[in-house]
């Protein structure tokens, strides 16, 4: 039977994730303290795969899961999934907003409530959870963690805990990321709507690089859908991007940027070509088709070998 993990427990945005996986609902899923135990299980082998969180709408990168996959070379992604995100605020037994001292919840669902909380309760100290469904749990236990916890509607009713609001998140709408990462091995098939995600070190002492690196993407037509820079750890300046393309590596235009690319960084690494979650089709204009660049190198082909 497959096995998946993912950050923990039961009812996490993160399981929702998993769920939209298909076969996750009849396969194995281990809940992880972490993202990074969850990673972790991977690379022991103990489980197939693990779905973490990469990137919010609103916040930006999930920087331990953008560093942990991309530092380590025996990950790779294989999918994606889209998850919408709304929150309420739970207690055990019903009371005014106006009770609350202390609220659990996850650091991301904190900075996405950060504005609501400030104006509706001031004065509530956050207690940092390892997930929303843990920080929910909290409230039932023997000495509870927190008078209430953020969290989602579904865990909050999962618990029977009491809903005292909804809808508290600063920005509606906003959507989180969330890849499922494997061990290496071929990639998912093309789809025609797909991603690639690559991590790209810039060259020291060479001015221009990131200019040079972005050129070959625009040459060939491969739309960038997400870049951050992050600290290697290696010292000061040292960084690395994070990208995600449109494209599939098996497609010529992302194969020949990336082949332009490895000129210019040699240490580039690809982490993997998946289908799109929202599967909206690649539109490529005829110029950086897979059929115009087999007839270019047929072309240059022919003058070699004549
Ligand atoms: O804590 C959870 O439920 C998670 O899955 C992490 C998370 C928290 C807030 C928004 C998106 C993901």
């Amino acid at each position: 039977m497959t096995r998946y993990s993912f950050l923990g427990p039961s009812g996490t945005f993160t399981e929702a994730a998993l769920l939209q996986v298909p076969g996750a609902e009849e396969a194995e899923r281990v809940p992880a303290s972490s993202v990074l135990s969850a990673l972790a299980m991977v690379e022991d082998g103990s489980v197939d795969g693990a779905m973490v969180p990469i990137e919010n709408s609103v916040e930006g990168g999930v920087t331990a899961t953008l560093d942990a996959v991309s530092v380590a070379h025996n990950l790779h992604i294989v999918g994606e999934s889209l998850v919408p995100i709304t929150f309420v605020v739970a207690s055990k037994e019903p009371m005014p907003l106006s009770g609350i001292r202390s609220l659990a919840t996850h650091s991301h669902a904190w900075a996405q409530v950060r504005r609501w909380t400030e104006v509706t309760v001031p004065h509530a100290e956050y207690i940092p959870a390892s997930s929303t469904a843990a920080g929910a749990q909290g409230l039932l236990a023997e000495t509870p963690v927190a008078d209430a916890a953020v969290c989602s509607p579904l865990v909050a009713e999962q618990l029977g805990l009491h809903v005292i609001a909804s809808g508290i998140e600063d920005v509606s709408g906003a959507v989180t990321r969330f890849v499922l990462v494997t061990k290496p091995g071929p990639s998912p098939e093309l789809t025609g709507a797909d991603k690639t995600t690559v991590m790209i070190p810039l060259p020291e002492d060479r001015p221009g690089a990131l200019m040079e690196i972005l050129e070959h993407f625009s040459t060939r037509g491969v739309n960038i859908c997400r870049i951050e820079s992050r600290p290697t750890g290696h010292g000061m300046g040292d960084y690395f991007f994070s990208m995600d393309l449109e494209g599939h590596i098996q497609e010529s235009r992302v194969a020949d940027a990336l082949t332009g690319i490895h000129r210019i960084s040699p240490k580039i690494r690809f982490l993997g070509s998946y289908p799109r979650a929202d599967r909206k089709p690649q539109q490529v204009t005829r110029d950086v088709s897979d059929a115009a660049f087999s007839a270019a190198r047929a072309w240059i082909s022919s003058l070699r070998h004549a």
